[in-house]
């Protein structure tokens, strides 16, 4: 992938001093401004190529639409649901994160409520600190032996799972990714959740907040539960529905809750950080100098990689990216625009476009086959009109313009050129192709709509393409056209076979000022630089 060039970035919360440093020490320049409103920040963000948040920035679509710059988000944390990563992703901004961070804090803060709950230490500290002295009303209950479920076994539950084993809690869990074997393995079982419900002493959530993690615990999962199960919630605000703990709480059926995350963040409903048997934090998971140190540290680190085009580490929403970090990469992408490229000036008149096939053959092409669609895409979205897609977005845009996108692999057909990448459109109705690979380092072009080029086209510099019906006269006549316009001929593709209209390509000095000039000699003419 070309690097990306990032020059300014705004860091629009407090983070870690680290962050800033290592992004200047890098050559970038670093404004931190906090607490802006939503209009301040479409104000400020329009001059940044990047931007760096916790969870307190609201990176909306219209903040993003409006950041005509910026190339990447980067959260200093885990969560990104405060960004909007469709509307990033729509944009070809990268959403970058660095999830492992703040996780031990995360799990420290979640053992912290859990201990809490069990023995009423927060009410017992509030209750010392108005005089009293009451050893009956803050009766607790040990830890050891009762049974934690865990919902959501990643980085966080993995942690808070080892934690609580050591205070002798039975952990059960349940994840709909994380192999049971895996968790087995670190002393969780796991269970379906109706199995898990009716279990629990205790129930701690450490999901992402999506539509299916929204209000898993709810009215009638809460029901399922144990009477008396208390419940902690240091992941997001919502994934335990607020009104159903509210509910839950005043019946008794919940015996406790320690939350530390909010739907509303500061919550304006006080009626459930009120409530006697509510212990709450104001989202405080990540907040130690360690997490925060780490979270710092990582994002700046990830984009100063990112910028020198070492690594592409944490983004979420450009996985495909991660593998264009290599030479092969470079050159293979650069192959795969400039077939798009071609095929969209060789069909610009045939439009609309309605079909990509990409294929990749040999055995190096493997890795590469995600990346190379989406390189094939941006040049054929691209050339020549003005559209600016690049390798993040180009899926989503031709997916939007209705274009039916395919990508496939296969083995080494045995032919010279071992790794080919193989492009067929449709375009107006008709099947357009494309063959290509590299050599020496440099883009070739083998085939073009049924020509076989005897030499393969160097797919860098101008290069005029025509198609016709071979004549000894042909050559010289273009050649006769050519050099009245005042353009040189610096390389030659002609096709292998002679039989019926073909496409022959000339590396030229320029491009020839008017294209019309060629119609008396040929039957379709294009021309394009690259
Ligand atoms: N309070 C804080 O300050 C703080 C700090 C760090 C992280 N977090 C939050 O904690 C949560 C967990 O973070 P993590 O780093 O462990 O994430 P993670 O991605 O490592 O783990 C999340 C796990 O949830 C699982 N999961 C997904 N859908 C599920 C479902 N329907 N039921 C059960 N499990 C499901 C996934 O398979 C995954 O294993 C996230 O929401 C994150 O934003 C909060
Ligand atoms: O997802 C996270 O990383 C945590 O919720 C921490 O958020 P914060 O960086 O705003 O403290």
């Amino acid at each position: 992938m070309a690097p990306i060039s990032i020059r300014t970035v705004l860091i629009s919360e407090s983070v870690d001093p680290r962050c800033r440093a290592i992004l200047e020490e890098n050559g970038i320049r670093v404004t931190e401004k906090q607490n802006m409103k939503k209009d301040e920040l479409i104000a400020e963000l329009k001059d940044y190529d990047g931007l760096v948040v916790r969870s307190a920035t609201k990176v909306t679509a219209d903040v993003i639409n409006a950041a005509d710059n910026l190339k990447i988000i980067g959260r200093a944390g885990t969560g990104v649901d405060n960004v909007d990563v469709d509307a990033a992703t729509k944009k070809g901004i990268i959403v970058m994160n660095t999830p492992s961070g703040n996780t031990l804090s995360a799990a420290e803060l979640t053992c912290a409520l859990l201990m809490s709950l069990s023995r009423n230490v927060p009410q017992a500290v509030m209750s010392m600190k108005q005089g009293n002295w009451d050893r009956k009303k803050f009766m607790g209950s040990e830890l050891y032996g009762k049974v934690l479920g865990i919902v959501g076994l990643g980085r966080i539950g993995k942690e808070v799972a080892s934690r609580m084993q050591s205070f002798g809690m039975k952990t059960i869990g349940y994840d709909p990714i994380t192999p049971v074997e895996v968790s087995a393995s670190w002393g969780v079982e796991q269970m379906s959740l109706d199995q898990l419900w009716p279990q629990c002493d205790y129930i701690t959530v450490h999901t992402p907040l999506m539509p299916s993690t929204v209000g898993l615990l709810n009215d009638e999962t809460f029901a399922k539960c144990k009477k008396g199960v208390k419940v902690v919630n240091c992941a997001r605000g919502g994934i335990i529905d607020e009104a159903a703990l509210l509910r839950a709480v005043e019946s008794g059926q919940c015996g406790g809750a320690g939350l530390d995350v909010f739907v509303e963040e500061p919550p304006k409903d006080r009626n459930l950080v009120d409530h006697p048997n509510v212990i709450s934090c104001p989202h405080l998971g990540a907040s130690t100098k360690e997490a925060q140190a780490r979270c710092g540290q990582d994002i700046a680190l990830q984009i100063v990689d990112m910028v020198k085009g070492k690594s592409l580490v944490g983004a979420v929403n450009a996985n495909v990216l991660a593998s264009t970090f290599s030479q092969e990469s470079h050159q293979l992408i650069k192959l795969g625009e400039a077939i798009g490229a071609v095929l969209q000036s060789c069909t610009a008149s045939q439009t609309p476009l309605s079909q990509v096939h990409v294929i990749n053959q040999g055995d190096c092409m493997k890795s590469s086959t995600g990346y190379m669609t989406s390189a094939v895409l941006v040049g054929l979205l691209n050339h020549g009109s003005g559209c600016s897609s690049n390798l993040i977005n180009v899926l989503s845009l031709a997916k939007e313009s209705g274009i039916m996108v395919n990508q496939t692999h296969c083995a080494s057909d045995g032919a010279a050129a071992e790794n080919v990448c193989k492009v067929e459109i449709v375009a107006n109705g008709c099947s357009y192709k494309a063959n290509g690979s590299v050599q020496c380092g440099v883009p070739i072009l083998l085939e073009l709509s049924g020509s076989v080029f005897r030499q393969p086209v160097a797919l860098t510099g101008n290069l005029l393409f025509f198609k016709a019906s071979a004549s000894p006269q042909l050559l010289s006549s273009v050649a006769g056209l050519l050099a009245t316009a005042g353009v040189e001929i610096e390389s030659f593709s002609g096709p292998s076979d002679r039989t019926g209209d073909l496409w022959y390509c000339v590396g030229v000095s320029s491009p020839l000022p008017d294209l019309g000039a060629l119609k008396s000699l040929v039957k379709e003419a294009a021309q394009l630089t690259l």
